[in-house]
């Protein structure tokens, strides 16, 4: 199956909201038109509704070559019963869902059902996302052209096991938005040392987005560019002696507790 195939006989969005629609906008930027597409969505937001050719709420072909589930993990029991149909046949399925295992889908759509199971992040939406996948024995021949699909709106990587998925939930998964709450608090750092507040916030975005750009496109470690801007006896010196007493700890708490909840999540 290649992304002819997914042209033809169609991708499916069993869900559509701000991961899907983050995707969704990814793929339509380049990799698919909006006729390609069916979305499932009781509450399909204007921008859904404003998408000339896509299918919308509109009876699901027969095989459509994959069903990309995003509906919260919670909504997981009413939302999939419907689509049995397509389950133990040709049709992917490609699950987003947070804390929801491939398990759960084989008892739902049958054990012969391909199923890929994958991580995405909002970042997605600007081409610039990353997806951690994993799938069952049925679902592995699908994963490159899953990848291809996902590749379209940023990196793609492969899990050696299922049982990683709560840490890469924890981490890649929820991880936009403590960066996002990164930027809140050092623009509100910059307002508390007399910026105003658009300059503070504008400060604060750019700084955040160019060091992320600089620490993924050079060849040096995050350290040695944390090194490479802390002159000796300097400001970021003395800012570091601050940040580095607490930061460690509070991320590894943050994500040891979106982990645990991914835990929790099935069950
Ligand atoms: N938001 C994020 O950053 C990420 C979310 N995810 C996963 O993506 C999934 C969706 O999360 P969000 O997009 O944030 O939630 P959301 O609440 O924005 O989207 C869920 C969508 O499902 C729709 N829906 C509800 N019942 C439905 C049904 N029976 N059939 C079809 N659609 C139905 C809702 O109307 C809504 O538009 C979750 O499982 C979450 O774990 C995964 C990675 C990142
Ligand atoms: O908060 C959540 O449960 C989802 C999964 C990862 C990001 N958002």
């Amino acid at each position: 199956m290649d992304m002819d195939d997914l042209k033809d006989r169609g991708l499916v969005l069993l869900g559509c909201g701000k991961m899907g629609s983050a995707m969704l906008e990814g793929w339509l930027a380049g990799a698919l038109e909006p006729h390609h597409v069916w979305v499932r969505d009781p509450k399909p937001s204007d921008w859904l509704q404003g998408l000339d050719g896509l299918h919308l709420n509109q009876s699901l072909p027969d095989a459509p070559a994959m069903v990309l589930v995003a509906v919260k993990p919670q909504m997981m029991d009413d939302a999939l019963p419907e689509l049995r149909a397509l389950g133990n046949g040709k049709t992917v399925f490609l699950s987003v869902a947070a804390g929801t295992a491939i398990a759960k889908y084989e008892a739902l759509l049958g054990d012969a059902t391909p199923v890929i199971r994958a991580m995405p992040n909002t970042p997605a939406a600007v081409g610039r996302g990353i997806t951690a996948l994993v799938a069952n024995a049925k679902g592995a021949p699908s994963l490159p052209l899953a990848e291809k699909l996902l590749q379209a709106v940023g990196q793609t990587v492969r899990l050696d096991s299922e049982d990683q998925m709560d840490a890469v939930t924890a981490v890649s998964g929820s991880g936009p938005a403590y960066v996002f709450h990164m930027i809140e608090c050092l623009a509100q750092a910059g307002e508390a040392q007399g910026l105003d507040a658009e300059l503070a916030l504008a400060l604060a975005k750019a700084t955040v987005g160019g060091a992320g750009h600089l620490a993924e496109n050079s060849p040096k470690d995050p350290g040695q560019l944390r090194v490479d801007v802390t002159s000796p006896n300097g400001t970021t010196e003395a800012g570091l002696k601050v940040l580095m007493a607490d930061l460690p700890d509070l991320v590894k708490r943050t994500v040891a507790a979106a982990a645990d909840r991914s835990r929790e999540l099935k069950g």
